[in-house]
């Protein structure tokens, strides 16, 4: 197996002196490569917090994050975002579309971001829209469409750069639970199909328990 990404003793510290708050108290976690973790812990525990910071879109307090190997805490700004576009997907409880931008649109964007010419990412696009079965709502607003059909998209656009790792929110958080099924199904089978490390926040313990492993954060550090 191979380390995707390692943490050594995170710790976060939100606010100074007594209004201080630390949410995190040195979390060490190690994610495989195609590994599917579910993180779970009562509200308020720090599990978006982790997410943020293992997503690079958080700075720690204290402690190291080692992505294939290499220090994440040491490149700049610049780095840190083409890093974040090319390894890294993203799927959150309120998926962060844009809701005037077809469904198309949108799972392309990632890629448009990344300066790839339309031409050269539609087919990829469109192919995703099949495998999260929205080819027919392709050319819809995304504003148009359902909570699941929304998070569907979430999907295909955290996938459409081909990211090592997806890291996800809470993506059914919002959803009545037929549809958060789907999405956790297509989540589960595109993760595995495509061999990419998963690591999931979610309250629900029934899907928590189909991934490989589950962790609890709780107190501020992560258990077994
Ligand atoms: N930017 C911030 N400034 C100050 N405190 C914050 C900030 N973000 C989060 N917190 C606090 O840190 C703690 C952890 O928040 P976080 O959102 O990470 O928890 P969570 O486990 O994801 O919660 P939930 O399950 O309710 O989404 C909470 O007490 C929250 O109020």
């Amino acid at each position: 197996m191979t380390i995707l990404l390692q943490t050594r003793d995170l710790t976060k510290v939100y606010g100074s002196g007594g209004n201080s708050l630390q949410v995190l108290k040195g979390v060490n976690l190690t994610v495989q490569a195609g590994e599917m973790i579910a993180i779970v812990g009562a509200s308020g525990s720090g599990k978006t917090t982790l997410l943020q910071i293992l997503g690079t879109l958080d700075t720690p307090s204290g402690g190291e994050i080692y992505y294939e190997g290499e220090k994440l805490l040491d490149k700049s700004a610049n780095e840190l975002a083409r890093f974040r576009n090319s390894s890294i997907g993203f799927m959150f409880q309120f998926h962060h579309l844009l809701p005037d931008f077809t469904a198309l649109e949108n799972v392309m964007m990632p890629a448009l971001i990344g300066g790839i010419r339309p031409k050269a990412i539609v087919a990829s696009a469109l192919d995703l829209l099949a495998q999260v079965e929205l080819s027919h709502r392709a050319n819809h607003k995304v504003g148009e469409l359902s909570g699941g059909e929304q998070q569907r998209t979430a999907l295909a656009r955290a996938l459409v750069m081909n990211p090592t790792l997806l890291l996800a929110d809470e993506p059914t958080g919002n959803l009545d639970s037929r549809s958060g099924d789907i999405v956790f199904s297509l989540l589960h089978r595109l993760s595995r199909n495509r061999n990419l490390a998963t690591v999931l926040v979610t309250h629900n313990t029934r899907l928590a328990e189909q991934m490989d492993f589950c962790r609890t954060l709780k107190d501020g550090l992560l258990n077994s």
